[in-house]
């Protein structure tokens, strides 16, 4: 069974996936009485082991969709002693996020070798709901991602952008078909180490840090199924777990002491002002104000590359795909960069963004339709709460079916489609954080909601502003653009866009 709810990776899986919820609500027995949300019959003691019989998420989400529509818009499954809940209607997920946002953004405890990997659920994404949630996100969201310090980035997402347009260059003179994805994967994982580590890193490096998060990701956490004895029956996956952390250290130790004892200040050469780590160093824990452990930092620093870079990676490839698709689209969206920044310009700048409101509804159109994440990180509830009438049991993981909502048919005019125009003056007006109603949640909504909002949509319209101003994209020659979808850490596209690139400008 995989457990790859282990962290961000929570969105893809397998048949694991049920099994990882059902360890992770232990002791549910009690809730057998209780009026829960409606949902299959349960076998005793086995509870509903169809859910065995889906080997993805993708699986998975089809047959939650057959039982929501038999059921309702909110479900309970069960799995042995676990009771799982899951909710797919926009309505009810406001009511849960937003009207009762204390009660419901606690988190699933972490189970098996996971508690190493995020030092006791020291990272933002898995601590519970809590002072130590509240203090490490904080530093993120209000120290990290406040505006001046992501402008102090700027020049970083000048050089990455300037590098990979010089690979892309390369593609265009040669004629050479590109696939997308692996070159801005690249992009995106230097420009996050930057941010996190305060320095550029060497090619070399930013490859070994790529592979040890992404072995990591990959990895089965079958010890997760049996909490207490797992370490000793699947000795030799643990040590491999183990030994993959040790590396991890080792990488990025020097990198977060290089940090200790520096003035910050940008020398205009590739060090910045403030980078993650030095807020790490610089935090006092909840816990009798001590610093955090390297060991801590660590975590800290591996959550902050993963949760950053496949979303985003997949969010560009998948809006990139959608332009190949549409070549009408792409057209519209050149002629409204070209009259902003001219047609002479070098590159799209930062300060431009604003003023691009069709950019700004690809993007968005992108998120709804091809959401990396279909299901939000697991929820839990910190004690035990009604929602609609039904009892939703503390212990219970609660699931929200995000992709689902930005589909649905009764709040969006053929939901299927490809459609930016949705989002321009009077089209269907949306607020992407949720607040006052959710309509498409594709960060999430409420307490929990991705800290990262507003950087990762610059990162997503500085880099697709750029790519289209400076290349025609075309299919590649004898290939179709191919929207299946594949599940991996999130929703990849099966066949990934190969493209042929020529430059718009000499
Ligand atoms: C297109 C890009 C991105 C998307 C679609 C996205 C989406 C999400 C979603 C759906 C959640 C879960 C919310 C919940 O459980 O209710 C989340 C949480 C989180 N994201 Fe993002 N994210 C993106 C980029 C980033 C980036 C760039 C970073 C940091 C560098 C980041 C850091 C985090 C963290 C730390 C959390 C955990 C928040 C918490 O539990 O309080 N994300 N994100």
């Amino acid at each position: 069974a995989k457990n790859l709810w282990l962290f961000f990776i929570s969105f893809s899986i397998s048949l694991g996936v049920a099994i990882k919820l059902l360890l992770n609500s232990p002791h549910t027995n009690s809730n057998n009485n209780k009026n829960l949300p409606p949902g299959p019959p349960t076998i005793p003691f086995f509870g509903n082991l169809q859910l065995l019989k889906n080997k993805t998420l993708l699986d998975l989400e089809h047959f939650l969709r057959q039982l929501h529509d038999k059921y309702g818009p909110i479900l309970t499954l069960r799995l042995g002693s676990s009771t799982m809940i899951f909710i797919s209607n926009h309505k009810l997920a406001h009511k849960a996020l937003i009207q009762k946002g204390s009660i419901f953004s606690d988190r699933p405890p972490s189970q098996g070798i996971s508690r190493i990997t995020n030092s006791n659920q020291h990272t933002i994404s898995s601590a519970g709901y809590g002072s130590v949630w509240r203090v490490l996100r904080r530093n993120l969201a209000s120290g990290v991602f406040h505006h001046s310090c992501v402008k102090s980035y700027s020049r970083g997402r000048e050089w990455v952008l300037s590098q990979l347009m010089g690979e892309l260059r390369q593609h265009a003179e040669s004629g050479e078909p590109v696939v997308v994805f692996e070159h801005i994967q690249y992009a995106m994982f230097s420009l996050l180490l930057q941010m996190c580590f305060g320095q550029k890193i060497d090619q070399s490096t930013v490859k070994k840090i790529e592979d040890i998060q992404r072995r990591m990701l990959v990895g089965n956490d079958i010890s997760a199924l049996f909490p207490r004895i797992g370490k000793i029956i699947f000795r030799k996956w643990w040590n491999e777990v183990l030994q993959m952390r040790r590396e991890k250290e080792e990488l990025f130790t020097p990198l977060i002491r290089a940090r200790k004892d520096r003035e910050y200040h940008q020398d205009g050469n590739g060090t910045y002002a403030f980078s993650y780590v030095d807020s790490l160093l610089g935090l006092e824990h909840p816990d009798g104000g001590r610093k955090l452990t390297e060991g801590e930092i660590v975590s800290l620093c591996s959550e902050f590359l993963t949760a950053g870079t496949d979303t985003t990676t997949t969010s560009l490839q998948w809006i990139m795909a959608n332009l190949v698709k549409h070549q009408d689209v792409q057209a519209k969206l050149v002629e409204e960069i070209e009259g902003v920044v001219g047609k002479e310009a070098e590159e799209v700048r930062e300060e431009d963004l604003n003023k691009l409101h069709y950019l700004k509804a690809v993007i968005l159109e992108g998120l709804r339709r091809h959401l990396p994440t279909h299901f939000l990180l697991p929820h839990a509830v910190s004690e035990e709460v009604t929602l609609e009438g039904y009892v939703i049991p503390k212990g219970a993981t609660v699931n929200f079916m995000v992709a689902e909502m930005g589909w649905d048919e009764k709040v969006w005019d053929e939901p299927m489609a490809f459609r930016p125009e949705r989002f321009l003056d009077g089209g269907e007006k949306v607020d992407i954080t949720g607040s006052r109603e959710i309509k498409m949640v594709p960060f999430g909504a409420g307490r929990r909601i991705c800290p990262a909002l507003n950087l990762a949509m610059l990162h997503l319209q500085y880099f697709v502003a750029n790519l289209v101003r400076e290349f025609e994209w075309k299919p590649a020659e004898g290939e179709e653009v191919d929207l299946s979808e594949k599940l991996e850490f999130t929703v990849i596209m099966k066949n990934p866009l190969k493209a042929k690139i020529t430059r718009r400008r000499r």
